[in-house]
């Protein structure tokens, strides 16, 4: 069996598409959608980050802006200026690019952001409205995710999808995700047993552990759709996935590579927050 590709790129770029046409369209009603990136120290690999979530703000024609603030701030200090733009109707998003220096609360930071600015979808009224159900701003690994598997024909709807990780911000709620589209969805994590056997039940496998290379051949089903959600930088300075790519590869009915599979989707799926946080801002939800 040879797996098809799953190509995050691409799939990204036509949402990309869709999103500039749609911006086009408000740019008509004088509306902008604006996103301010909040970027505290100088971690070089958010450096990058921040940098293509800049550039491809330009590229759809968003207001953006990039607040660089030392390593130093305090956390009284971020959350004033997260105050600041909470109250500025030029933005539609807030993100604060993670991690954090150590001596601020990532929930003091997350808590602060107002709901409806919340384009990384991590505030806890976004979190439960994910969980009831109710209209939300979904967190842009997850959400992406769900985009990658619609987009390559895969429906989540009756297969058994198995998640390995269960961070608040990618394993929890992609698995409430793929509950909300009709999975059956086992979670697992760093105290599962027998996580092979675990993997092996899966449908659909999302792995989502930042351990690099950890899915060997016998994790996969064959003809299973593996989703690799790590970003491990190697020493080398290449990067990898949690997904042993070579070994699960000719195993897999598909499967997404690392980099150009989930990464594009995660920018991709900020700036379609950004976006719909824009429309509810001025009454077009
Ligand atoms: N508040 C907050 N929200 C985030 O969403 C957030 C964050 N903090 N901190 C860091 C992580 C990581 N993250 C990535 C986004 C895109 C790629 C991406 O585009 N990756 C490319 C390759 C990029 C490269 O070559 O380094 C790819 O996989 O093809 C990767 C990682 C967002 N994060
Ligand atoms: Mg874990």
């Amino acid at each position: 069996m040879s797996a098809n590709l799953i190509d995050g790129k691409k799939i990204s770029e036509s949402i990309r598409e869709e999103i500039l046409a749609e911006v086009q369209r408000l740019s008509e009603k004088g509306i902008r959608p604006g996103l301010v990136v909040i970027l505290v120290g100088d971690d070089p690999a958010s450096q990058v980050y921040v940098r293509n979530k800049a550039k491809t703000c330009e590229k759809l024609g968003y207001h953006s802006e990039v607040m660089r603030l030392p390593a130093e701030t305090g956390e009284a200090e971020l959350l004033t200026v997260i105050e600041r733009y909470n109250a500025d109707p030029a933005f539609h998003g807030i993100l604060v690019q993670f991690p954090l220096p150590k001596h601020i609360r990532e929930k003091a930071v997350i808590d602060a952001i107002s709901v409806d600015k919340d384009v990384d979808g991590f505030h806890p009224v976004s979190v439960g409205n994910l969980v009831i159900g109710d209209d939300a701003l979904l967190p842009c690994t997850p959400s992406g995710v769900i985009e990658l598997l619609k987009r390559s024909g895969v429906s989540p709807a009756g297969k058994h999808a198995v998640v390995i990780g269960r961070s608040n911000l990618v394993g929890k709620p992609l698995a409430m995700l793929l509950l909300r589209e009709n999975a059956t969805v086992t979670v697992c994590h760093s105290r599962t047993a027998n996580l092979p056997e675990m993997a092996r039940q899966a449908d659909i496998l999302v792995a989502a552990v930042g351990v690099p290379n950890m899915v060997k051949r016998d994790w996969v089903k064959p003809g299973a759709v593996v989703i690799d959600v790590g970003i491990n930088r190697l020493p080398d300075g290449k990067l990898c996935g949690d997904v042993d790519f070579g070994e699960a590869a000719p195993v897999a009915g598909a499967i997404t590579p690392v980099p150009g599979g989930v990464g594009p989707m995660t920018i991709t799926m900020l700036m379609a927050n950004t976006l719909k946080a824009c429309k509810l801002a001025h009454g077009l939800g």
